[in-house]
């Protein structure tokens, strides 16, 4: 499962944890502005924005789970199983291959209006990028500091929504998500008022009662209630680092121990990162599972006019300050 996020407050933030059982070998990955995007159908991409973002680099290319790029538009792409689907090449369309969708975005707009625009000429297409990589089933949130919306291509074709939460995870579809959680407009972060029966004295007994009955396990759908409370309901400061620490806490609200998700053989999925990337500066922060301490990768401290890839190797030990 994966959760993914976006926030506002002097900037703009947007992130996901990246839920999975093992790693595809993933890198903070920056794509200077001259590097060539050859994609399948559509030709070459001379120059576009740059991006920075996690990323599978093969073959030189960088295969983003999700990235913002240097106008501040965030999109990433999460799983989408049993629902997604993908066409063959349509004639009169712009035949984007799911692998390129992110770098067909990112590369091209500076906001989600420019996005949706450029959408209606979408064709996802089913072609895989390799044979060891296959399609992956996903659906995606696309969001700049004004407004998200929520991307998924299924049979009947491309479906655009708004996304007002500003949160996605996996299935269902995104419209039972939203309607979903008409079922606990009940919750609140203020104590609750006794509503049951005024024949009982009923009376809080504790701080937090008012969100009694948000649901925790790590379900799709229960994150998406989990982190949409969370998100929606969040005061921080507006410095770099209480936003960007308020941030990793929304996120934690739906972290995945390792343990708890048993998919049998000794498998256990688990939230192998966690991103925030401030969409106004171009900052990647990103921890691991096994790396609490926030590390960070600044697109505008390398040479955005390249034409090379820049990838950073996660820094996955455990990072602990002794005091003493
Ligand atoms: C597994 C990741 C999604 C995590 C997630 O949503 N987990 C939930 C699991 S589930 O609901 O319970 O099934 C997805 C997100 C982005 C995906 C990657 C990106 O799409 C980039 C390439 C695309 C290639 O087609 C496949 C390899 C790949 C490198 C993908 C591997 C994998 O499918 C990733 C890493």
């Amino acid at each position: 499962m994966c959760t993914a996020a976006a926030y506002k407050t002097k900037d703009f933030y947007f992130g996901r944890t990246l839920d999975y059982e093992f790693s595809f070998g993933d890198q903070v990955t920056i794509t200077p502005r001259n590097y060539p995007f050859r994609f399948r159908f559509q030709g070459t991409m001379e120059t576009h924005y740059a991006m920075i973002g996690m990323a599978h680099v093969a073959d030189d290319y960088p295969l983003y789970y999700e990235a913002v790029n240097e106008k501040g538009l965030g999109m990433a792409g999460l799983n989408f199983v049993g629902n997604a689907h993908y066409g063959e090449k349509a004639d009169g369309k712009d035949n984007v291959a799911q692998f390129e969708f992110i770098p067909w975005i990112l590369g091209q707009c500076a906001s989600v209006k420019e996005a949706l625009r450029l959408l209606e000429q979408v064709n996802l297409v089913n072609t895989p990028f390799s044979e060891s990589l296959p399609l992956a089933q996903l659906h995606w949130i696309l969001a700049d500091r004004d407004e998200a919306v929520t991307v998924e291509s299924v049979l009947s074709g491309i479906h655009v929504y708004p996304n007002p939460a500003g949160v996605l995870t996996n299935n269902p579809p995104f419209p039972e998500q939203m309607f979903n959680l008409n079922n606990y407009m009940h919750l609140s972060p203020k104590d609750p008022e006794n509503c049951f029966s005024d024949k009982l004295s009923l009376k809080t007994y504790c701080r937090g009662m008012g969100a009694l009955g948000l649901p925790g396990d790590l379900s799709s759908q229960s994150r998406f209630v989990r982190a949409a409370f969370v998100k929606l309901n969040s005061v921080s400061g507006d410095s770099e680092e209480e936003s960007v620490s308020q941030f990793f806490h929304i996120l934690g609200s739906v972290d995945q121990q390792k343990g708890c998700s048993d998919l049998g053989n000794g498998n256990f999925e688990m939230t192998l990162y966690t991103c925030c990337c401030n969409g106004d500066k171009g900052i990647y922060y990103y921890t691991t599972y096994g790396n609490h301490q926030i590390t960070a990768v600044d697109m505008h401290r390398e040479d955005l006019e390249g034409t090379r890839l820049i990838p950073y190797p996660l820094v996955q030990k455990e990072q602990i300050l002794y005091q003493n």
